[in-house]
């Protein structure tokens, strides 16, 4: 059936999109297929993630009952309104095509998953088991991606977890130099803002609490890190994402990333040590322009302000930066880690005193109007960056 929907395509010169179209009709799941499927996810080994599971979830209402006819949820009513997003982006797709969509997703699920579990073989490890990052070991480098590229790579909850599990791993493991990038058109567009509505029955308070001690831990690993730590900065980075580079042992960007770090717009105040390292790196009149007016800077300016290390042409970034990388991670290890252990503990005690107090002022801010007001403004659809 599928085989003639193809040949008669191709007699009437159709687009590519048009066969694609009538293939994928005349091969319309059945009901039976639809079930199988069902099964197939419940059987999973590995969970695919929320943003996964809202497809299949939204999938599975349009097959089964249409169109959403659900009474949309309130802003904070995080789990119900992100379901009913996913629904209601269906709009009037068919029940038949839902029902389609839904054995595709499962069948390539099944596979993905299954595979994604095993090692490779060779020198070149990674590491399953993050549902927001890609970590790979190669030629003495591991290289920690951020990867939410449809939220920009903004840090949820789980990411933090996972950077600092992924740097424990790293700090331990057999490789020399560790990367940070993003994967897709951003770097990080820096805390997710979704992380201030999911509040526990302790309340606000209780939630900034808890806050400012992942915070503090988080940033903290990057402090202690041993290894020297490198951050490939391909696309703009906002928020914690460009304080913390402050931490880092070289930055090198991408000439189409920026750097901006909007804390008043938010009501916030700035983490990351950046109200001690961006003053040292950039001097106090470069600093307040960054993080108390929320300049944004070209990687040009970041590079001039002594920020960034280096600033490749986007089309030849990743190329020249891997070539340096692989050099880099051919000098000798233990020098490299106790040259880091030189420069670095002279100021540990001081970065971590900076962490604590930065962190203990944010608790404060994030209970603030103004911190309250930019975060619905923004999950509310009504303001951007
Ligand atoms: C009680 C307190 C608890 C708090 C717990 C926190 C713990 C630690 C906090 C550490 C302090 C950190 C501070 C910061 O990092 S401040 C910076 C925060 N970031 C922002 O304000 C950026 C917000 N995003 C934007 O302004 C725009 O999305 C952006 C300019 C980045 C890109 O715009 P563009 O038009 O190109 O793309 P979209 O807006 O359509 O984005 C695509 C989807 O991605 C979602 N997105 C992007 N960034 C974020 C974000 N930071 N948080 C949540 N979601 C984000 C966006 O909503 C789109 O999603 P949908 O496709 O579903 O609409």
């Amino acid at each position: 059936m599928a085989n003639a929907a193809w040949r008669l395509a191709r007699r009437s010169c159709p687009s590519y999109l048009q066969v694609l179209h009538m293939n994928r009709t005349a091969m319309r799941a059945s009901q039976k297929d639809f079930e199988n499927a069902m099964n197939q996810v419940k059987l999973l080994k590995k969970d695919p993630g929320n943003e996964v599971k809202l497809k299949l979830y939204a999938l599975y209402k349009q097959a089964t009952e249409g169109p959403c006819n659900m009474p949309k949820p309130g802003v904070f009513d995080l789990i119900n309104k992100a379901k009913w997003d996913a629904w209601n982006t269906l709009g009037s797709l068919p029940k038949e095509t839902a029902r389609q969509n839904y054995v595709d997703l499962a069948s390539s699920l099944s596979s993905s998953l299954e595979s994604s579990s095993q090692v490779e073989p060779g020198t070149d490890r990674k590491s399953t088991g993050y549902e927001t990052l890609m970590v790979t070991s190669e030629d003495g480098i591991t290289k920690i991606t951020l990867n939410r590229p449809a939220k920009k790579n903004a840090i949820n909850v789980e990411m933090y977890h996972e950077i600092m599990r992924a740097l424990k791993a790293a700090s331990k493991d057999d490789s020399s130099i560790t990367v940070l990038t993003g994967n897709g058109d951003y770097y990080s567009s820096g805390n997710d803002l979704t992380n201030f509505t999911d509040i526990p029955p302790g309340g606000v308070e209780e939630k900034a609490k808890n806050s400012a001690i992942l915070l503090r831990e988080f940033v903290g690993c990057f402090i202690d890190f041993p290894k020297p730590l490198i951050a490939m900065v391909n696309g703009p980075a906002v928020g914690i994402s460009v304080t913390i580079l402050g931490l880092f042992d070289a930055v090198y960007a991408s000439d189409r990333a920026t750097f901006h770090t909007p804390f008043s717009h938010l009501g916030q105040s700035p983490e990351g040590c950046s109200s001690y390292t961006f003053l040292k790196i950039m001097g106090p009149a470069k600093a307040t322009e960054m993080l108390v007016f929320g300049k944004k800077l070209t990687a040009g300016e970041a590079c001039a302000q002594g920020l960034v290390t280096e600033v490749f042409p986007d089309s030849t970034f990743q190329k020249e930066v891997w070539t340096r990388l692989k050099a880099f991670a051919k000098l000798p290890p233990n020098a490299m880690r106790i040259s880091k252990e030189v420069i670095r503990n002279r100021e540990k005690e001081k970065l971590h005193a900076v962490n604590a107090e930065e962190c203990s002022v944010l608790q404060e801010r994030w209970l603030s109007d103004e911190c309250m007001n930019a975060v619905v403004n923004f999950l509310s659809r009504k303001s951007k960056l």
